[in-house]
């Protein structure tokens, strides 16, 4: 079987409970985002996944094969975070080149195209990279990888706004021409809507949600209009329907709805579709 399996995986860190019988599953040659608040336990399942964590309890399996201590698995996966895999005082392009040695498919002369595009030194020292420039860096290794299974924890980190774009673009030219496994883990869930096509949205160390990004925005939408004609609406909507919030502006209220409804809207109502962000922040709040 082909993807990565996470078995019902559980980790605390003295009485923090990081997280609780997570079962997931990545199919192969999809884009994930894996959203959640501050604390929500992402990073420590993408450290589990890439065994630079273990859990209590659980295990993953990499195309059907338990991961932990097996290095064949291990080496299909590629996870970047803010942490260094080398040397400091190692310079960029001699980086590019040692990694050939790690992972065999490594592109050193596709690496060396994209840090011309980004316009990254390759001749400096990675500790005198800028913040941006080392995320930018860490990005061009997981890019050039070319493993079936790469995790971005943060990728867009410290990064402005055209470089942000620039490796959005890159990343959907590469995932076009040759499908991979691609999971980003972001704040930033306005500019990955796009990107994404499954949402994992992970709260308190549990998964809350766990679909396609086209599932969850189409069973969800917003409705606008004066505040007494919104609640009057809220009210008569069916039970298996669930308000996540709403806003009110001046006298204006937009409510958030998750679950279709087949209601008549009544006139001055609005009905507009919710955006990942909106659902996000409504669904993780409490
Ligand atoms: N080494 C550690 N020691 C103690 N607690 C830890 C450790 N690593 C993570 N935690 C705790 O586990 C929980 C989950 O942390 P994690 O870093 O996985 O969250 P996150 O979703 O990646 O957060 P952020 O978006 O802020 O980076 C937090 O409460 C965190 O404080």
């Amino acid at each position: 079987m082909k993807g990565i399996e996470v078995k019902n995986i559980s980790r605390s860190f003295k009485d923090t409970r990081a997280l609780h019988q997570i079962n997931l599953t990545f199919e192969e040659g999809k884009i994930y985002g894996l959203l959640g608040r501050n604390g929500a336990g992402k990073s420590t399942l993408l450290n589990i996944i890439s065994n630079r964590k273990y859990p209590d309890e659980g295990y993953v399996t990499v195309d059907g094969v338990p991961s932990v201590e097996n290095d064949d698995a291990l080496r299909k996966i590629f996870l970047i975070n803010e942490k260094n895999l080398y040397p400091e005082s190692m310079k960029v392009k001699d980086a590019f080149k040692i990694s050939k040695d790690f992972y065999p498919s490594f592109d050193e002369a596709y690496a060396l195209k994209l840090s011309e595009m980004f316009e990254l030194n390759i001749k400096k020292k990675i500790k005198s990279l800028s913040t941006g420039y080392q995320s930018i860096f860490r990005n061009i290794l997981a890019l050039s990888v070319n493993v079936p299974y790469v995790f971005f924890d943060e990728p867009v980190l410290g990064l402005d706004a055209y470089h942000r774009d620039l490796f959005y673009k890159i990343l959907i030219e590469k995932y076009s021409e040759e499908p991979f496994t691609a999971v980003i883990s972001t704040h930033l869930i306005e500019e990955v809507a796009n990107v994404i096509e499954e949402v994992i949205i992970i709260k308190k160390g549990e998964i809350l949600k766990n679909e396609s990004r086209d599932n969850l925005l189409a069973n969800s939408y917003t409705v606008s209009g004066t505040i007494s004609q919104v609640d009057s609406y809220l009210s008569s909507l069916p039970k298996y329907t669930e308000v996540l919030g709403a806003d009110v502006i001046g006298g204006l209220k937009s409510a958030y709805i998750l679950g279709k409804s087949d209601k008549h809207l009544p006139e001055g109502l609005e009905k507009s579709p919710m955006d990942l962000q909106k659902l996000f922040i409504h669904l993780t709040s409490i």
